[in-house]
């Protein structure tokens, strides 16, 4: 089998890279030093290269502008025809090959598989006893058993392939004077690109300028920590060669920007840059397996062994009867092909890759394989609030202000009224224009909307229903002290244009209420005084601001102060922004997606605990959780703060978050600490994240999941699925999809199993009691197609099963052999064997030995008992009148062609001699279709009883549910 990519981002999942670290420097080294001492040009990468050179330098060698990019199409062309696109792993090699090497890899099969190496001896021994009939036989169903595993295996590789395209990785490049978002594999050498903090670097970059520039390199390097960079030359080396760690003027291609911003020109892409060389070592390294695919490996060891032992007495009891020995060699060699499943690792991994595709086309891109298996026994799902369960369309819907609305009976409703301009009260005005100045959306005419973060734009859609102006045109922005979700305000320090020959200059501030409150010492009043701030207003705002909050709104609220001079703007620090003037509170309305509740239900149903972790206030979040479906026992034991998360140990967390379904006022520090809490208590842990600073935690987390559309690269590397919607209920139908293969890939296990365990049996009892042979070497061959190929294929992409969602999830450490699926394999066995040895019998009793009817009729009703089996097989649960007969297209496809195949076995001349069959009567094929039924009847009979028993069951755990 093919190695399978678990990391299907372009980039090599962490345990593969930090196994090559050691080796890494060294081996892009190693050209270098062999060519000095070889005193031959240098063949030194395009990254060391330019380390040492000026950025003007490195502008004019590459021939490009270090502001406006490439300037032609034609130049892009050219260097695109020189250098290759920018991709470390392009399928160019693959088709080199061509049909050349497809036939290479088809015949090699034959050589690398040591069974089939016995067939074709034995089929080499037979034509020199001049059995050329059996010699063609044998080979004729060996080439069919090639072709059609050699065709799985190649449809496997190219669904892994598949996978590698689904998330293509941006960059934003200026070309031509103009920046856009393209797809990384476009860029060239020359290109300017411009990264900040989350990116991805999409090639080998010399940096041009940056501003507290820090990346990550440890998919390069292993080192941890982030690395400083800067535009700065590196001082040449007497050496001549400059480690990857000492290029601290370059940007390596798949390194992350853990801070700070800049600008930097490609100097290297592809395969040249330096995460390409490893690249090309790696895809040579073994990449580890999936559990299940291990547990499927194991498996198949153990079966094969098991067969062989029981196929070795076969043998030998066989020749010491008498038996030629020759048949008897043939025979136990298919029985050993037959009997050991070795398509099953590969039809494991189709259905995997099959069904990261189907997620993909849901909206869920899962990055690691595993993650498949991982996503069924998900218990928790820890959630963001503002973007995945609501829309995060934001829109102003309540104001207060201290003055001029005094209570919170008051508070205006500005979502339900149009004209406001009556409203205007000095502190209201006061409020709006903060909002205004206080903010970093703008308006794109292109879009005719507003771009930016949601919170800010609500502000400024707000604006003209009051008759207000966006104020920034008036002012000069000195400094800013920006958003983030763990300082909770933002503040701008603004001066305004002369006026009068006055300067004013001024503070403003937005923000959580609890941050603003606690900052402020005065507030304004409805005609422009500014009044100290008593304890009693302090109770009334705190009051109002939970009020609103409680509506499930996000509260904002706005402060300024004025400055004095360039002094304060010089130490305009997080810690000095205080002594400020409260003017207002604005709550914001974010609904909560459509499909968030259905979802919800379906989850919790299933036995998931699901919890919100969320920036916004305790109220807010309580607010919504209401409107979405999520329990809120009561708010003293449901709802944790950041703050209160912080005085409690992890194991006082861990004991009480069984409990908790929301964090509110939660930095993303604090969600490393619920995993932690929650991993412990041996919870299997799904949580979202988009920011930098949520990497940890996503990537401590059983599932990390990231945002598609908000999400950062840092965010996404980090995660093992991506949410190309960023919607909630993607989760659910992740989650589904996994449960769902996991069921596929039991049934196609009983499927393979029980076919194996009768076809062996069988064989062993006819030794056993000295009969003849019921099946010839080549019989066993085809069921073996029919075990180990298409059908037990599309077994693996039954679609899925939405009542999955009412099991509770599966425990981590179930086997995937459990004691249920067992008792199927070994009954459906026992009533494939009990039917076939029926009709073995009953027709060698006419004449008492083996004719060409008696095998052509043993031989099929074993075919027709298996694919009744296959149908039987396609839910472990349901009916197949609950499931629909048409419900899988490829399983109908699949069965009715083997049907189709099993008919020319026994019709068509040619085939007949092959197979050592005769033409049988429609009467016979009526006899054998009804005999082969009964395992399916008898398998419908066993889901009727489980169901009603399943049913009583359920019913009696309501009745306990709602007792208690
Ligand atoms: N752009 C902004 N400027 C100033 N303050 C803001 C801004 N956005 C949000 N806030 C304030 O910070 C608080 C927390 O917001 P934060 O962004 O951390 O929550 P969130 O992360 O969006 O929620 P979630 O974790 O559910 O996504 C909000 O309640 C609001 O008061
Ligand atoms: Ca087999």
């Amino acid at each position: 089998m093919s190695d399978i990519p678990l990391d299907i981002y372009s980039q090599p999942s962490d345990d593969i890279s930090s196994n090559l670290n050691g080796s890494t420097i060294v081996e892009e080294n190693v050209p270098l030093n062999t060519s000095i001492a070889a005193g031959l040009a240098i063949n030194i990468t395009p990254s060391a290269e330019f380390a040492t050179v000026s950025v003007e330098k490195a502008v004019s060698k590459l021939n490009t502008d270090g502001t406006s990019g490439i300037s032609s199409v034609e130049e892009v062309d050219r260097r695109r025809e020189l250098h290759g696109t920018n991709e470390v792993n392009s399928d160019d090699d693959d088709d080199n090959n061509g049909k050349l090497g497809l036939l290479k890899r088809f015949l090699s099969g034959f050589i690398e598989d040591r069974l089939i190496l016995l067939l074709i001896g034995s089929a080499i021994v037979s034509a020199i006893l001049h059995n050329v009939g059996d010699a063609i036989s044998i080979t004729a169903a060996v080439i069919i058993v090639m072709l059609v595993g050699f065709i799985q295996e190649y449809k496997s590789e190219k669904s892994i392939e598949a996978l590698n395209k689904l998330v293509p990785a941006m960059c934003h490049l200026v070309r031509f004077g103009r920046e856009s978002h393209v797809l990384a594999a476009t860029l060239v050498p020359g290109d300017i690109v411009v990264f900040r903090v989350g990116d991805r670097i999409p090639a080998d970059l010399r940096i041009i300028d940056s501003v507290d520039l820090s990346l990550d390199e440890s998919s390069l390097t292993g080192e941890p920590d982030p690395v400083h960079k800067s535009s700065d030359p590196v001082p040449e080396n007497p050496t001549g060669i400059i480690p990857i760690s000492d290029r601290h003027c370059i940007a390596f291609m798949g390194t992350l920007v853990k801070e700070g911003h800049g600008r930097g020109l490609v100097v290297a892409t592809g395969k040249k840059t330096a995460f390409g060389s490893i690249f090309e070592m790696m895809s040579t390294v073994d990449k580890p397996k999936t559990p299940l695919q291990t547990a499927m490996d194991r498996l198949g060891k153990e079966l094969s062994l098991f067969s062989f032992v029981v196929i070795g007495i076969i043998c030998i009891i066989g020749i010491w009867q008498g038996r030629s020995w020759l048949d008897m060699f043939q025979i136990s060699v298919s029985l050993a092909v037959a009997a050991i499943p070795e398509g099953l690792p590969i039809i494991v991994t189709v259905t995997l890759a099959l069904g990261v595709l189907r997620m993909a086309k849901r909206k869920a891109i899962v990055r690691r394989l595993p993650s498949v298996e991982t996503l069924g026994s998900v218990n928790v799902i820890c959630t963001d609030k503002t973007g995945t369960l609501t829309a995060n369309h934001m829109t102003v819907s309540k104001m207060w202000c201290l003055s001029s609305m005094s209570t919170k009976e008051n508070i205006l409703n500005v979502g339900s009224t149009t004209d406001l301009r009556n409203y205007l009260a000095y502190d209201v005005k006061r409020t709006l224009e903060i909002g205004s100045l206080c903010n970093n959306a703008t308006f794109s005419v292109e879009h005719s909307k507003f771009l930016g973060n949601p919170t800010d734009i609500a502000i400024l859609e707000e604006l003209t229903k009051f008759g207000l102006i966006d104020e920034r045109d008036n002012y000069i922005k000195m400094k800013e002290i920006s958003f983030n979700s763990k300082r909770k305000f933002m503040a701008v320090g603004l001066k305004q244009e002369k006026h009068d020959d006055k300067e004013t200059s001024l503070m403003c501030v937005k923000g959580a209420f609890e941050v603003i409150l606690s900052r402020s010492t005065n507030y304004l009043t409805e005609d422009g005084k500014i009044n100290k701030l008593t304890e009693k207003n302090r109770e009334t705002i705190i009051e109002c601001a939970n009020h609103l909050a409680s509506d499930g709104l996000r509260v904002l609220a706005f402060a300024s102060r004025p400055c004095q001079g360039d002094d304060d703007f010089t130490k305009f620090s997080e810690d000095d922004i205080d002594d400020l003037t409260f003017t207002g509170l604005i709550g914001m309305r974010d609904p909560p997606r459509a499909t968030v509740k259905p979802a919800i239900k379906k989850l919790l149903q299933g036995g998931v605990h699901i919890i919100m972790i969320t920036g916004d206030s305790p109220n807010t979040a309580v607010s919504i959780a209401k409107q979405i479906g999520i329990p809120v026992v009561d708010q003293e034991t449901s709802v944790l703060t950041g703050d209160k998360l912080k005085t409690m140990t992890n194991e006082q967390l861990a004991n009480v978050i069984n409990h908790v379904n929301i964090f509110a006022r939660a930095t993303p520090e604090d969600k490393l600490n619920i995993v932690q809490a929650l991993k412990k208590r041996g919870d299997v842990v799904a949580m979202t994240g988009d920011g930098v600073n949520d990497a940890p935690a996503l990537k401590l987390a059983d599932i990390g999941i990231s945002m598609g559309i908000i999400g950062t690269d840092v965010a996404k590397e980090a995660s093992d699925m991506i949410l190309t919607d960023d919607d909630f209920s993607t989760i659910l139908t992740a989650v589904e999809e996994g449960k769902g293969i996991f069921n596929n890939i039991q049934n196609f296990l009983t499927f393979q199993l029980s076919t194996s365990i009768a076809a062996l049996s069988m064989i062993a009892l006819a030794t056993a009691f000295n009969l003849p042979n019921p099946l010839n070497a080549m019989q066993i061959l085809w069921i073996n197609i029919l075990m180990d190929g298409p059908p037990a294929q599309s077994l693996g992409v039954e679609p899925v099963d939405h009542e999955v969602m009412k099991k509770p999830p599966r425990s981590r450490s179930e086997r995937i052999l459990t004691m249920g699926v067992l008792g199927r394999i070994l009954g459906t066995a026992f009533c494939i064997i009990l039917g076939t040895v029926f009709i073995c019998v009953k027709e060698m009793s006419t004449n008492g030995e083996m004719s060409a009817r008696d095998t052509t009729m043993t031989f099929t009703c074993f075919v027709f008992f298996d694919m009744f089996n296959a149908l039987a097989c396609r839910h472990s649960t349901k009916s197949i009148f609950q499931i629909g007969i048409f419900s899988n297209t490829m399983f109908n496809l699949s069965v009715g062609l083997s049907l189709v195949a099993q008919l020319c076995v026994i019709y068509v001349p040619v085939l007949q001699h092959i197979f050592k069959t005769e033409n049988l009567s429609a009467f016979d094929l009526l006899l054998l279709t009804c005999l082969g039924s009964t395992v399916f009847v008898v398998d419908e009979l066993r889901k009727f009883i489980v169901n009603q028993y399943l049913t009583n069951y359920v019913e009696e755990e309501n009745r306990y549910a709602t007792m208690v």
